[in-house]
């Protein structure tokens, strides 16, 4: 047990107020802009001169924008960051520091290569942290022999490797990227030896990789340790627990406990995807080491900070951070990029804007991975506040709750309720020892079996919540809904690297599964509205939560605006206000705009090319996917089909050369394609039509339509090249078949319209 000397209070990190006076005076403009058109309409409207439809149209599409922008620069204005003091955090050390239990997810071994969670398990148990304070749980929903044996592989790799970054310091140290080369830290280092170690250490790592390698060719028979998973299919095996390597001697400087969990899977029982998978994990780890704060990463998320452990700890055992942070959100960014962010996936200057706009709100959404958690909190402690308030849920928490509740809460495994007990119980500043592990493979299989949660507290109120393919930004709601605060980690460097999808495809349906998530949450209890209304959430970060879960909503305005132009040429007709000030306001709107976007990105050191990749995906992105997303939700609530959780693909590691086509679109069968391909059809046609038909004086659209119906094709550029394009580069033919019929259709209702 460790102890803290005496309770002084503990100031551990400061939050940073930044000021992006240009950014705020630029969106000023931009929401004063909105609101001059919006007013210029509704006055041309009521005049009545002017009643179209495309007019009104346009009207309700902009009052949606102009609502979005105010989320927008709501959630911007007042952007923080936190500065750690690790110096005073170390002062503490040996005696302070607390276990920390370290969650890795990975669910299928073909889309997520086992030799990519092997580096991420790798550069966690390496962290600059005491190792008998450190234990790593790797939950496989793919219930895989590969995966396994790979991490069996892999610890004993870790025996060389940890030993090795420890000494010479390494930053990197996930080896994929460490021996990947232009790591410039990687050669420098001035202690004797260090060049053969570290050709040793190459060497050694080819043979790990050659090993998973040939694993992953060769198909066995499954004996010994793999017996268990002889007979089991992804979606239909009993637990599988294995203890892959045990600190025994609890040396401080060794190798992190390795545990491997597949959980029970029965076709009959929803199993919740990754929240199910982390609710496990959490029970699991309850039982076994029940450390106080939990990290949890997804299995492509590699430490590139070994520091991280200890600037988390600063803002979770600071004294004022330990009565209100709920948890502590390190940013996702990733290696690897297609050149110039073609996909406008690589998220540089969005967490920088919105991330710590968020961050000086209540708190930073949870994103899922790269993220501390404190124990207590995902068991459903409410803060202090709360507390006296007397909030009925709190009794959950205060160590008052009869057996019978507990197990109503937390299940019927009665060794799981005593260690959430002693969780939540916990004094501030006492934790248990966590080097003598017990494995009680009964209990073990118990809270991991598909039937555990049922009728408990799991994934309502205790644990990730369900309900949602975006588990985490829902997770987070609900505990800010409660009260707590989060806080934004911004370390230099960075703290972890990830792999982002690396295809269109890809990309399309992760802002799919993105989008439809986020809107589940908006249409559910879980509403922000509601946690304002009758919870803890607070105003702005109630704002912020509503520009963020709808998302997939800003699809149908978007799709709508991007027609009004082809519909104008097409019937003669205007959408815009084509006369004196009335044509000034859009116009300067549009400059405005893009100057500010392009701006931020060029002062975040970004080229004006990304600016446009991420203008243009934005745009893409929101027609397709989000509306997709948006059909995904509509079919749910009507009870046609469910939402799933479709695992992005990463990418292996050697595979990623250039062959010159990285940055090209490219396009399956899926019908995410149609809308993009259907608009930019309608735009041709009309801009085919006001090319070849000569109205002459009796043209009632104007410059504007034209210039509108460019734009969106300058966006659609890369499905334009789709038309045209061969194999995975080309649109198939029977999207470009379907679009076409529908963009036909949609030029005769025009037509009707008109006459
Ligand atoms: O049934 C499942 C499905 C997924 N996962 C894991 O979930 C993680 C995220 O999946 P991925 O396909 O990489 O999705 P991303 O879109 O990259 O993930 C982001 O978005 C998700 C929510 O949609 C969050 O859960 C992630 O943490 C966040 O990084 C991976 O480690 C998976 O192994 C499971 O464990 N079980
Ligand atoms: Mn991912």
């Amino acid at each position: 047990m460790a102890i803290r000397k005496n309770n002084t209070p503990l100031h551990l990190y400061e939050k940073i107020w930044e000021k992006h006076k240009l950014s705020r005076f630029m969106d000023s403009i931009t929401l004063l802009f909105l609101v001059m058109l919006l007013a210029y309409r509704l006055f041309s409207l009521l005049n009545n001169h002017l009643f179209t439809l495309p007019y009104f149209l346009a009207f309700l599409c902009e009052s949606w924008f102009t609502f979005t922008w105010f989320t927008t620069i709501s959630t911007k204005w007042t952007p923080s960051h936190t500065r750690t003091n690790l110096k005073r955090l170390l002062l503490l050390e040996p005696y302070y520091l607390p276990p920390v239990d370290i969650f890795v997810t990975t669910a299928d071994p073909v889309l997520e290569p086992p030799i990519i969670t092997v580096n991420t398990v790798l550069s966690l148990l390496a962290l600059d942290y005491p190792s008998d304070l450190l234990s790593c749980y790797v939950s496989d929903d793919g219930c895989s022999p590969h995966t396994f044996y790979a991490l069996v592989e892999a610890s004993k790799f870790a025996k060389l490797w940890v030993p090795f970054c420890k000494k010479f310091n390494v930053q990197v140290r996930a080896p994929f990227r460490y021996f990947s080369g232009d790591d410039s830290k990687a050669y420098n280092s001035n202690i004797p030896g260090f060049k053969q170690e570290r050709l040793k250490m190459k060497k050694e790592y080819e043979l790990l990789c050659q090993k998973i390698q040939n694993a992953d060719q060769k198909s066995d028979e499954l004996v010994e340790e793999f017996a268990e998973f002889s007979n089991t299919q992804q979606r239909n095996h009993p637990t599988i627990v294995k203890v892959i390597w045990e600190n025994k001697e609890g040396v401080s400087n060794g190798v992190p406990h390795l545990f491997y969990i597949s959980r029970e899977k029965r076709p009959e029982h929803p199993h919740h995807y990754k929240a199910g998978a982390m609710n496990v994990l959490t029970r699991v780890s309850g039982l076994m080491t029940n450390a106080p704060f939990m990290l949890n990463v997804d299995c492509d998320m590699y430490v590139n900070n070994p520091e991280v452990v200890q600037h988390a700890l600063c803002i979770l055992l600071d004294s004022k951070g330990e009565k209100e942070v709920a948890f502590v959100q390190c940013p996702q960014r990733f290696y690897d990029a297609v050149k110039d962010d073609a996909f406008g996936n690589q998220q540089v200057a969005l967490p920088l804007y919105i991330g710590s706009g968020f961050a000086g709100l209540q708190g930073i959404i949870y994103a899922g991975t790269n993220c501390f958690h404190r124990r207590k909190v995902i068991y459903g402690e409410s803060p202090e506040l709360d507390i006296q308030n007397g909030n009925k849920d709190h009794a959950f928490t205060n160590g008052t709750l009869s057996e019978k509740e507990q197990t109503k809460t937390f299940g019927t495994s009665k060794e799981f309720v005593k260690s959430a007990a002693s969780a939540l119980k916990q004094d501030k500043y006492t934790w248990d020892d966590n080097c003598n592990i017990q494995l009680d493979h009964e209990e073990v299989n118990k809270v991991s079996s598909c039937v555990y949660e049922y009728n408990t507290a799991w994934g309502k109120q205790v644990g990730w919540i369900y309900g949602s393919t975006s588990e985490d930004v829902l997770t987070g709601l609900k505990f800010h809904t409660k009260g707590w605060k989060s806080e934004f980690c911004t370390t230099d460097p960075i703290a972890f690297r990830g792999c982002s999808p690396q295809d269109s495809v890809g990309q399309m349906s992760q802002h799919k599964r993105w989008s439809s998530g986020l809107l589940e949450i908006f249409l559910s209890k879980h509403c922000p509205i509601f946690g304002t209304i009758f919870g803890n959430l607070e105003l702005r970060e109630c704002l912020a939560y509503i520009w963020i879960t709808t998302w997939a909503l800003r699809s149908v305005p978007e799709i709508c605006y991007a027609l009004l132009p082809a519909y104008s040429i097409i019937t003669n007709s205007t959408f815009l206000p084509n006369q004196g000030v009335g044509l000034w306001i859009p116009a300067a709107l549009v400059l405005i705009y893009n100057i500010s976007t392009l701006l931020e990105q060029v002062l975040s050191g970004l080229s004006i090319r990304t600016w446009w990749n991420n203008q243009r995906m934005a745009r893409i992105t929101t027609m397709n996917s989000c509306f997709f997303g948006f059909l995904a939700v509509i079919l749910k609530q009507l009870r046609i089909s469910g939402t799933v959780f479709e695992i992005t693909k990463k990418e292996e590691p050697s595979s990623s050369y250039d062959d010159g086509n990285s940055g090209r679109f490219t396009f399956n069968e899926s019908p995410i394609f149609i809308p993009g391909t259907t608009i930019l059809l309608v735009q041709l046609t009309a801009l085919v039509i006001n090319f070849s038909i000569r109205r002459g004086s009796n043209t009632h659209y104007g410059f504007g339509e034209v210039f509108c119906s460019v734009y969106v094709v300058l966006c659609y550029l890369p499905f334009l090249k789709g038309l045209f394009g061969k194999g995975k580069y080309g649109i198939p033919l029977s999207t470009i078949c379907k679009s076409t019929v529908l963009a036909f259709m949609f030029v005769q209702l025009c037509r009707w319209q008109n006459s």
